[in-house]
């Protein structure tokens, strides 16, 4: 459905996205996740024709998007990164007000409304101020404006920035029905990894303007499949224990965490009883032992060395 085909930007003769490769199927929800400056709201703001690449194209069933941008402004909806509303009319108003700007009909427009405040629940605020709204509620009636001309595609730049967290669960739950029960194809920019792993089917991650590794969330942990990790708490912290074990020659990766480490070891390795070997002898208290699979987090700080959120 689109396609994105080695596209390059710079400003002022800095690259900012390099040589990206993008496609996205109908119905699909991908992910694009990396650290802020990354170049994800770049690249989104490519595919919706709103900046022109130095290089390369965007093609929308086959054709250039960079020639012909009318074409996907009509089947994508966008959700930017800053709220864009106007504070002192209602969320009904801004509706009405964005509904005119895409050229519908006033009278199409009241249903459509209704429609779009149901979707992300706001019908009973509707005629309310935005001025008076949560931060979570105006992202809502930002979606919802994204939503008014049927989209087939949604695209969202961080959509769940600066919000609390019972909206940001509202959100994702909500582009999760639009994607699965509607079929709505999403395209989802982050750098909350968990976020990304709750609602996209790919992902592409990203990181100095360029994408580093993308596929199905399972073939990126697959990179770590020779990995398991243990997380283990401790009553207090053990500074020559820790010493220890990060130095440990069998343990890949050691950090410490808000209670304890947290030890990347290879795959079947056995070493959980070595390591309890050790605690003892530090005489070191164990509050809690966790041994998990990868995250799309320790994919991310595996390929580039840092923490997403550093
Ligand atoms: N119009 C512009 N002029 C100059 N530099 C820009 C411009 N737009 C973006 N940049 C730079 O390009 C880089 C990538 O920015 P971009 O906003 O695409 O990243 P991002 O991954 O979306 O991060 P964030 O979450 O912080 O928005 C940044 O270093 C940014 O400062």
């Amino acid at each position: 459905m689109l396609e994105v085909e080695n596209v390059s930007k710079s400003f002022k003769g800095r690259n900012v996205v390099e040589g990206m490769n993008l496609y996205l199927e109908k119905g699909e929800s991908i992910g694009l996740l990396g650290p802020n400056g990354a170049g994800k709201s770049t690249t989104i703001s490519i595919i919706s024709s709103l900046i022109k690449p130095s290089s390369g194209d965007v093609k929308l069933n086959g054709s250039s998007v960079i020639k012909k941008p009318a074409a996907i402004r009509k089947v994508i909806g966008i959700v930017p990164q800053d709220i864009a509303l106007y504070e002192e009319l209602s969320a009904y108003e801004n509706l009405l007000f964005f509904g005119q700007m895409y050229g519908m009909s006033k009278a199409g427009l009241a249903a459509k409304i209704q429609e779009v405040c149901r979707l992300v629940g706001l019908e009973d605020r509707q005629k309310d101020i935005v001025k008076t709204y949560s931060g979570g509620m105006k992202r809502r009636v930002n979606i919802a404006a994204a939503l008014l001309h049927d989209p087939e595609i949604l695209i969202m730049d961080e959509p769940t920035v600066g919000i609390d967290p019972q909206s940001r669960s509202y959100i994702l739950e909500m582009i999760r029905n639009l994607n699965i029960e509607r079929g709505m194809t999403v395209l989802y920019t982050s750098h909350y990894m968990e976020e990304v792993e709750r609602l996209c089917d790919r992902v592409y991650i990203m990181d100095h303007g360029k994408v580093i590794s993308s596929g199905t969330k399972e073939e990126l942990k697959n990179i770590l499949s020779a990995e398991e990790t243990i997380y283990i708490d401790f009553d207090r912290v053990y500074p020559a224990m820790y010493d220890e074990l990060q130095h440990h020659q069998d343990i890949l990766r050691a950090s410490e965490t808000e209670n304890g480490l947290k030890l990347i070891v290879p795959k079947g390795s056995r070493l959980l009883s070595r390591v309890f070997q050790i605690t003892e002898r530090h005489k070191a208290q164990v509050t809690n032992v966790n041994v998990s699979v990868p995250s799309l987090e320790d994919v991310f700080l595996h390929l580039t060395g840092r923490k997403l959120r550093d």
